[in-house]
């Protein structure tokens, strides 16, 4: 008989939900599930288990293999810690957003493992996209004050689409940056080897001002590796021919210096803030490029940062933890702290990951506001096709056996 699955629209849960704890430990409303075991399969737990393996020296997640989970692609990693919860012999599974982060060949081969496990387990999905839903899932759960209040057959269940549009024009910039060089960037004849394998084989790609550069490629083909050699201390960027604003890297500016002409975001930089921060504090903060803010911000500071919020529409949230924010909104704030001192580059490192329909709608408006009405030069790095964004250009990794290859492609893919 075909098992009953569940699913459960992300943005239905409150910041820092307790609905997933519960469901595991029997607290809520769903008689199917009542004392059976279940297995959370979720990034944390992942993470939690590569600690345990980096502390204790082990290889829980990848007994067969040399290889230390860390350093398998996020596809493999996944693969991995689905085996070890089948182990397990749970009755349930709930998939915390299963294919987030995951490349469009990774998605395919864990969708097909799970519809296969479908008739022996149940599943409690946890989705961002009406398309990230599995074939298998039956009911729609509503949530409300952190609580299962129904179960609707998905064939009634209503998904809204979305669309949005920020209302005027984005602040204006009151830091100056001189003599800045160009090319910003510039890759010559690229390899980099990680012990006998190779990463990038022979990448060229030239960014100049004002542009607007999508970096795309599938899990493990390198896009994080390039990041690190343009925003990092990556030794590799060293070794090759590798120039930021017109000097080769590691032959006279500081990371520092390099860094301070850079806006950056990535989903993980929340996690650095040990203390919370409001949305106010962390919009200033993005002028001393500080984690956290411990200088008086000036009058003209001031002003822009609240030009900020207007325009994002956080006035309400102004002084409220943007660790309690929906993560929607959270991403707003993050992408407004790397933007506002109008830096000659913003990289934004997979800003999309882990956002439902209308939070992906928000974040690529104001990603195309900013490319558009800026002088910025804007990196933004997806791992999969982003259907409204609008670059200039996309520079597309390919794997190949010697590496990846890279290719500019002048339209949108
Ligand atoms: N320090 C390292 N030592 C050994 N191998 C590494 C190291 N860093 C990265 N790699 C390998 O280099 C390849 C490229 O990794 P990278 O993280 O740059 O890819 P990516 O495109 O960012 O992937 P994802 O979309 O999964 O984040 C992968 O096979 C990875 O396992």
């Amino acid at each position: 008989m075909a098992n009953i699955h569940f699913a459960i629209n992300n943005s239905a849960l409150v910041p820092n939900s307790k609905l997933l704890d519960n469901i595991l430990n029997g607290t809520h409303t769903l008689p199917i599930l009542r004392d059976k075991k279940g297995f959370l399969f979720s990034y944390s737990v992942l993470e939690k288990l590569m600690e345990n393996e980096a502390k204790h020296n082990t290889k829980t997640l990848t007994n067969k293999q040399n290889r230390s989970i860390r350093s398998l692609s996020n596809g493999e990693q996944k693969k991995a810690l689905l085996n070890y919860a089948m182990l397990q012999k749970p009755a349930f599974l709930i998939l915390d957003s299963p294919f987030e982060s995951l490349d469009a060949a990774s998605v395919i081969s864990l969708r097909k493992k799970l519809v296969q496990l479908s008739s022996k387990i149940i599943f409690v999905q946890i989705f961002n996209r009406k398309e990230e839903i599995l074939p298998v899932i039956t009911h729609i759960l509503e949530i409300k004050n952190d609580k299962i209040t129904a179960q609707t057959p998905i064939e009634n269940y209503h998904f809204k689409t979305q669309n949005f549009v920020f209302n005027g024009k984005i602040p204006k910039s009151i830091t100056t940056y001189k003599n800045i060089k160009e090319p910003l960037i510039a890759f010559k004849n690229v390899n980099v080897f990680y012990d006998e394998n190779q990463i990038l084989n022979n990448i060229n790609w030239t960014i100049y001002k004002n542009e607007f550069w999508q970096l795309i490629g599938p899990n493990g083909s390198g896009k994080s590796t390039i990041l690190s050699m343009i925003y990092g201390n990556n030794v590799k960027a060293y070794e090759q021919d590798v120039y930021l604003f017109g000097k080769k890297k590691g032959t006279g500016e500081s990371v520092w210096e390099i860094k301070r002409k850079i806006g950056y975001f990535s989903p993980n930089i929340l996690e650095l803030f040990h203390r919370k921060q409001t949305v106010k504090q962390m919009i200033l903060s993005g002028f001393y490029d500080s984690v956290g803010l411990y200088k008086t911000p000036s009058t003209l500071q001031n002003t822009s940062a609240n030009e900020w919020i207007n325009l994002l529409n956080l006035n309400s949230d102004k002084n409220t933890a943007v660790q309690n924010l929906p993560v929607a909104k959270q991403r707003l704030v993050l992408i407004a702290r790397a933007i506002i001192k109008h830096p000659p580059l913003l990289i934004l490192d997979e800003p999309l990951i882990n956002l439902d329909e209308k939070g992906t709608a928000l974040v690529v408006a104001l990603i195309n506001k900013i490319a558009k009405e800026s002088n910025t030069t804007v990196l933004f790095v997806s791992h999969r096709v982003v259907k409204d964004i609008q670059p200039d250009f996309t520079y597309k990794l390919s794997p190949t056996k010697h590496g990846s290859v890279g290719n500019v492609l002048p339209f949108i893919v």
